[in-house]
C-alpha cells in the first residue's frame, strides 16, 4: 500500500495521514537500577488501579508508607545483577524486536514500541506516530496471556492518550496469542533448542507464569486459564513431562497455585532432580526471568537437593520469535496493508 498523496490549497494547514503504526507495548522498567528510580517506576506501577484492585483510600497509604519506602532499595539491588549495557533486559529485548521488524510490512507501516509504565510512554509514541502520518494504529500488548492488569491496561492507557485529540486514529488490538500455533511452535522449539544445550537430560520442564491474586480467576480474568492452556499446548507439542505453576507473589493475599518457589523446594523430596525452566508467560527476558528464576529460583532449587538446573531463555529478538510476531500482526493488520 502506498500512502497517496493529499492535495491540499496553499492556505490549508499541513495534514500527514495514509500510514499506519504498529506500537509493540511492554511493562516497563525504572530508568536506573538505583532506589530512587526504582521508587518513581513502581510508583506508578503500583498506583495503577487495573493492578492493584483495592480502593485507593485503603491502598494509598500502604503504598506511600510501607512499600515504597522498603520495596525500592531490594528491587533495585535485584534489578543491577541483570542489567544490561542497553538498559533493563525488557527494554533492550522490547527495542530489539522492533528494531527487527523495521520495514517487515513496508514503507508506510510504522514499527515502534512503548512502555506502559516509566520512561517512553505509549502516550509519546503514539503522537510520534500521528507526527509521522498514521492515522490506524494497531496496539500490539506483548502479553501471550491476557489479564487485566496486562493487556487491559495498555488499551485504557492508548484510550487515556487519544482523549484529547481531535482527530483519532483508527485502533486494533493484538488479541492474547496464548493458544496460537505460531507461538506454541516457537516455544516448542526455543524449548527443544535449550534443552538439547543443557549438559544432562530433564526430568521435568517447569514452566513459571507471572502470578495474579487467586480473586481475579473467581471475579472472571482468563489469565489462568491461558497459562493452563499454553502449558497443555506446549506438553502436547514437547513431549516431555511438564509442569505449570505461577511466580511472583506480591501482599498477602493467596495468588494462583501452585507457586513456582514452592514447587522448586518440593520437586527435589519427589525425586525430581534436574529439571529446565522456562517462562512462557514473558515475551521477553526481564527481572521476574533472570533474577528470580534464573538467580533465586536456582538456589532454591538447589538448597532443596535438586542437582542440575537449566534456565531456557524466553523468545526475545530470536529469529525464531521475531517470524512468529511478525505473523500475529500480519493477521492483524490485514485490510489495512
Ligand atoms: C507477564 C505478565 C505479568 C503479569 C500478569 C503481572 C502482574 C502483576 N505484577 C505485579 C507486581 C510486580 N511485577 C513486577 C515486575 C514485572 N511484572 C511483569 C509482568 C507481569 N506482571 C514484568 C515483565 C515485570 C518485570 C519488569 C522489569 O523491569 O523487568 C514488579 C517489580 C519488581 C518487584 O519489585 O518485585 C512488581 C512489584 C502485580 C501486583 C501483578 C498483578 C496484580
Ligand atoms: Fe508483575
Ligand atoms: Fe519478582
Amino acid at each position: 500500500m502506498t500512502a497517496a498523496p493529499l492535495r491540499l490549497p496553499p492556505d490549508h494547514p499541513q495534514v500527514r495521514a495514509g500510514r499506519v503504526g504498529v506500537l509493540l507495548v511492554n511493562l516497563g522498567s525504572p530508568d536506573a537500577p538505583d532506589t530512587a528510580s526504582v521508587r518513581r517506576f513502581l510508583g506508578e506501577f503500583l498506583s495503577d488501579p487495573r493492578v492493584i484492585e483495592i480502593p485507593g483510600i485503603i491502598w494509598k497509604p500502604i503504598l506511600n508508607l510501607f512499600i515504597l519506602t522498603t520495596r525500592p532499595q531490594k528491587t533495585a539491588k535485584n534489578y543491577a545483577k541483570v542489567w544490561t549495557p542497553g538498559g533493563s533486559p525488557i527494554t533492550a529485548y522490547t527495542r530489539a524486536q522492533s528494531d527487527a521488524l523495521q520495514g517487515a510490512f513496508g514503507p508506510d507501516v510504522v514499527v515502534d514500541w512503548a512502555m506502559r509504565y516509566g520512561t517512553r510512554s505509549i502516550a509519546e509514541r503514539m503522537q510520534a506516530m500521528k507526527d509521522q502520518g498514521c492515522d490506524r494504529i494497531l496496539l500490539a500488548p506483548l502479553y501471550p496471556q491476557y489479564s487485566a492488569a496486562t493487556n487491559a491496561t495498555v488499551v485504557d492507557a492508548a484510550n487515556a492518550a487519544l482523549a484529547g485529540w481531535r482527530w483519532q486514529p483508527a485502533l486494533r488490538t493484538l488479541p492474547p496469542y496464548y493458544d496460537s500455533a505460531d507461538h506454541i511452535d516457537a516455544l516448542a522449539a526455543s524449548i527443544r533448542e535449550g534443552v538439547a544445550g543443557l549438559d544432562f537430560e530433564p526430568q521435568l520442564i517447569v514452566t513459571s507464569f507471572h502470578g495474579m491474586p487467586r480473586r481475579t480467576l473467581e471475579q472472571g480474568d482468563p489469565y489462568h486459564c491461558h497459562c493452563q492452556k499454553t502449558g497443555r499446548l506446549l506438553q502436547e507439542a514437547l513431549q516431555i513431562p511438564l509442569k505449570v505453576t505461577f511466580q511472583s507473589r506480591f501482599g498477602r493475599a493467596e495468588w494462583l497455585q501452585p507457586y513456582t518457589d514452592g514447587t522448586l523446594r518440593t520437586l527435589p523430596g519427589e525425586g525430581i532432580r534436574r529439571i529446565a525452566v522456562a517462562c512462557p508467560g514473558f515475551a521477553a527476558d526481564c527481572l521476574e526471568t533472570l533474577e528470580e528464576i534464573s538467580m533465586e529460583g536456582r538456589e532454591t532449587f538447589m538448597a532443596a537437593g535438586g542437582t542440575h538446573f537449566g534456565y531456557i531463555p524466553c523468545l526475545n529478538a530470536a529469529p525464531g520469535s521475531v517470524e512468529m510476531l511478525k505473523t500475529l500482526l500480519a493477521t492483524e493488520l490485514a485490510g489495512w496493508i
